[in-house]
């Protein structure tokens, strides 16, 4: 089938089952009922996630694989009809948006691990050496 073709959602929403299941992730529409069988994660989150309308989240939540990821190509069927304007890509941005903070967040909180140790250090130095420097004066 073509990966260009554009469904509604009202036309999405016809095929929730499990002879015929289709799945929303990232506005693209995937054809899983092959797949319904072999899924690691069990069919029936599949068909839940396919009677959701929108999988994304629960499919990000999962924290899919890159094998996956590429698994899911060979399901894509085309995309959902006005998904750029639609809520859809909002929350996409949402959990890009997650996604760089989480990676912007990470770095700092690596120096902290770093600075922190070195801190307990100095102070542990500075204590040591005044007590010295104060009983070898007294
Ligand atoms: C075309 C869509 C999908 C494909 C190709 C796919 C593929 C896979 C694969 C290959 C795994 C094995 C672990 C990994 O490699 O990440 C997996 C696990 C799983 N998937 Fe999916 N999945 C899809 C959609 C979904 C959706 C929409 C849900 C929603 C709830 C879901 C829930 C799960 C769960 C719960 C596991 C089990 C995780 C575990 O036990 O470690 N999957 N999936």
């Amino acid at each position: 089938m073509e990966v260009s073709q554009k469904y509604s959602n009202s036309e999405i929403s016809l095929h929730t089952s499990k002879k015929d299941c289709w799945l929303v992730i990232h506005g693209k529409v995937y054809d899983v009922t092959t797949f319904l069988e072999d899924h690691p994660g069990g069919e029936d989150v599949l068909l839940h996630a396919s009677a959701s309308g929108d999988a994304t989240k629960s499919f990000e939540e999962v924290g899919h694989s890159s094998t996956a990821k590429s698994l899911m190509k060979g399901y894509l069927i085309g995309t959902v009809e006005g998904y750029e304007a639609g809520e859809g890509a909002a929350e996409d941005q949402e959990l890009m948006r997650g996604r760089v903070l989480q990676e912007r967040n990470a770095p700092s909180a690596s120096l902290l691990d770093y600075i922190l140790p070195v801190l307990i250090l100095a102070v542990a130095f500075g204590a040591w050496y005044y007590l010295n420097h104060y009983s070898a004066e007294a």
